[in-house]
């Protein structure tokens, strides 16, 4: 009889540890298995450790089954998966499963393509076909020169399927890797001075952990610099992880890295992938095939044997970071990968985090500067101001901003305008009694979405109809707050009834194809006004545009979340730098009450480090980020005095061992009710990461004991580094 042993499984549950079964022979970590988990199949995972001694042996399950069809998970993933864990406070099996593809998160085998080339064996290759047998003989001498692909032999003759079948079965042919195609670079732009400098620089330190902040203003060539150090790695025979922000993996993206690497297999993973198309990419950059890996923060996770390098675009971009489920930063994780591997990596942005720019002013990260556009005909655009609180606006644009609009009409110029709201309008007001169409279930506000008749909420979905007259006071005058997109479009189409205005925004680029069209009638000219939400903003190059109007953009200078400046600077910059990327020198208009503001003062010098600067010194000064360190503490309930008490219970019983680490609230999320549910918050805030991280540990089982104790509609979650309060 064999000898059973016992082993340690990761499992997709909320639970902290490892769960013993029994296996038939020993078996190494990273090992897919089925387990029988609470009467549920179930998939996990095996890993180092030890069973809990007080288990009983008899009540031990053997596994249900081992899917062997690809090799153990690496134990670099493993590694990383432990990192995770113990840095977001997040179960190890939970964590570890939110890395997987979902083929591989479930109790199944996985089914793969296979990729491998055929090959002759001994007897095939002894055994050379008749003249009269054509499609054999070609075949067999196609095969001469080493392993092929079905793909190419199916060149030499449609029959090759089926005749390789055949020799297979008969032993004369046999399956290989299939040969890496050679490397090959189309070419480029030169590059300049500073691109080249940063080129040398960075790919200096290959072979060795090093982060690099790569701050080039936008359209200074970046992307360019990624592309040329990738050559770098790839030749040297190393694999590359670019991280992308999800708005800019486009098409265009990729063929832009299709067309320079024209050989290397690309595995591009996005949100939109078949479950069967993400398996494979991902196996396909674990098993070493893919070249280079592009995608969005989950793609942090793929395995990379070969791995030499990693990018990361757009670094400042809050979708690195995941909201929900296990909150991490893949930036950040990113970086710990570096770190782990030994290689290099390369934060790219026109306006990094400022938790990047502090590590640079540590000297933790080395920067590099790009510091004009790399277009010759290029520069940057001119900023100005327009204070609004002196003119009559005329369906909330100016006159100068009018004046301009039609200056680039008359010159067939392209321009955009950008206003950073969704559907016809915010929200609908009553001026007689100050009502508002706030959501019932949220603390948000409804928004008018005119096409479809009804009233909509952004943060829950929550949908209703459009009142006739004030649900308070009766008042049949009831109007629209705000500027929309929708409601813009047709007053500038009235305004400039000759112009082809094209309005851009989700609503519009809700199917596939419609942003390949948008594409299409900006390039060939069909467009003379774009009117747009933050999804223009970012890494798409209109080359004609030379106009661009800012509106509303006054509602992110005062917000109760201290990163809201932050994040408005880097999105005007970003729109910004949409104008003039081409020969048109670009113009950029902000329309605002506060012409004063140092933030645009700041933009209109287009500076971003003394806005950095001074940023950095009130958190400073105010101890926020990245000055200190915080975690967030949510609780949700139906009733708010659920969450409340839980957290204060927390609080109470947690007091004792704080140390140095302060607690605040608790107190109502800035989104106080979302999808019915209240929610509350505590927030840890420490100068200290380490210490701050100790009483999170101790923290732990209290929540835990707290949680099972409280009532059955409550849920919590820890945030670490939250980006959003
Ligand atoms: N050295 C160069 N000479 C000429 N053109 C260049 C050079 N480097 C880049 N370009 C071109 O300038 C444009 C902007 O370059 P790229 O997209 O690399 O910049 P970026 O900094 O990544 O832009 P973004 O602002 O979108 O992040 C592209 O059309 C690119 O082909
Ligand atoms: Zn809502």
């Amino acid at each position: 009889m064999d000898t059973f042993e016992t082993v340690e499984v990761l499992l997709d549950v909320p639970l902290h540890g490892t769960f013993t079964y029994l296996a038939p022979h020993a078996l190494p970590a990273g090992t897919r298995v089925q387990v029988d988990f609470r009467g549920r199949k179930q998939c996990g995972v095996l890993v180092d450790g030890v069973a809990n001694p007080a288990l009983d042996p008899a009540k031990i399950k053997p596994l249900a089954a081992i899917f062997d069809e690809l090799p153990p998970l690496p134990a670099a993933l493993l590694r990383l998966i432990d990192f995770v864990s113990a840095y977001y406070h997040y179960p190890k099996g939970a964590a570890l499963f939110t890395a997987l593809p979902t083929a591989l998160r479930v109790a199944q085998a996985a089914r793969l393509a296979d990729r491998r080339a055929w090959a002759l064996s001994a007897a095939g290759l002894a055994d050379q076909p008749p003249a009269r047998q054509r499609a054999r003989l070609a075949l067999w001498q196609a095969l001469q020169d080493g392993p092929q692909t079905i793909h190419d032999l199916r060149a030499v003759s449609a029959q090759a399927p089926k005749v390789l079948g055949q020799w297979l079965e008969e032993g004369k042919a046999e399956r290989a890797e299939p040969p890496s195609p050679e490397l090959e670079v189309a070419d480029g732009p030169p590059l300049n001075a500073e691109q080249q400098a940063a080129l040398a620089a960075i790919s200096d330190s290959f072979g060795r952990f090093q982060p690099w902040l790569l701050q080039g203003v936008t359209g200074s060539g970046k992307t360019e610099v990624y592309l040329h150090l990738i050559a770098c790695a790839l030749a040297a025979g190393r694999q590359v992880l670019v991280l992308v922000p999800e708005i800019s993996l486009t098409p265009q993206l990729l063929q832009r890295f299709a067309d320079r690497f024209p050989v290397t297999p690309i595995a591009a993973l996005h949100s939109s992938l078949a479950d069967g198309e993400r398996l494979q990419g991902w196996v396909d950059a674990w098993q070493g095939r893919a070249g280079i890996v592009i995608g969005t923060r989950l793609s942090v996770f793929v395995p990379l044997p070969r791995l030499g390098l990693i990018v990361v675009d757009e670094e400042h971009d809050g979708s690195l970071k995941q909201q929900d489920g296990l909150r991490y930063h893949a930036r950040d994780l990113a970086v710990w990968r570096a770190h782990d591997a030994a290689v290099p990596i390369v934060l790219g942005s026109a306006t990094p985090s400022l938790e990047t720019v502090a590590n640079v002013e540590a000297g933790r990260y080395r920067r590099l500067l790009l510091t004009t556009r790399a277009h010759a005909a290029a520069s940057l655009p001119q900023v100005r101001l327009v204070d609004t609180r002196l003119l009559r606006l005329n369906e909330g644009l100016s006159e100068p901003v009018l004046a301009a609009l039609a200056k680039r009409l008359q010159k067939r110029e392209m321009s955009l305008v950008f206003i950073n709201r969704r559907g016809y309008s915010p929200v609908i007001a009553c001026p007689q009694c100050g009502w508002t169409s706030g959501c019932k279930r949220c603390s948000s506000k409804l928004v008018l979405h005119l096409l479809q008749r009804v009233l909509r909420c952004h943060h829950c979905g929550w949908e209703e109809g459009v009142p006739r007259v004030c649900p308070d006071c009766g008042n049949v005058d009831i109007q629209p707050l705000g500027e929309g997109t929708q409601r813009l479009e047709s007053a500038i189409q009235r305004l400039f009834p000759e112009a082809r205005v094209l309005r851009i925004d989700r609503d519009s680029t809700r199917n596939k194809d419609a942003w390949d069209e948008v594409y299409r009638k900006v390039h060939a000219g069909e467009v003379d006004i774009l009117i747009g939400t933050q999804m223009l903003a970012k890494g798409h190059d209109f080359g004609a545009l030379s106009l661009v109007v800012v509106l509303g953009a006054d509602g992110g200078l005062y917000s109760a979340d201290f990163r809201a400046g932050e994040r408005l600077f880097s999105l005007l910059m970003q729109v910004a730098g949409r104008a003039g990327r081409a020969e048109h020198r670009g113009e950029v208009l902000v329309q605002t009450q506060w012409p004063e503001h140092p933030l645009y003062l700041s933009l209109v010098a287009q500076d971003f480090d003394g806005f950095a600067t001074r940023e950095l010194a009130a958190r400073r000064e105010a101890h926020f980020p990245p000055a200190i360190f915080q975690a967030l503490l949510r609780a949700d309930a139906h009733e708010a005095h659920e969450a409340e008490a839980f957290l204060g219970q927390f609080k109470a019983e947690a007091a004792p061992w704080l140390g140095e680490v302060a607690l605040f609230g608790p107190a109502p999320a800035t989104m106080a009710r979302l999808a019915g549910r209240e929610r509350m918050q505590l927030v840890f805030e420490c100068a200290d990461r380490r210490a701050l991280h100790r009483c999170l540990n101790q923290a732990l089982p209290l929540l835990e004991r707290l949680g099972r104790k409280a009532g059955r509609s409550l849920r919590w979650s820890l945030d670490v580094d939250p980006t959003e309060m």
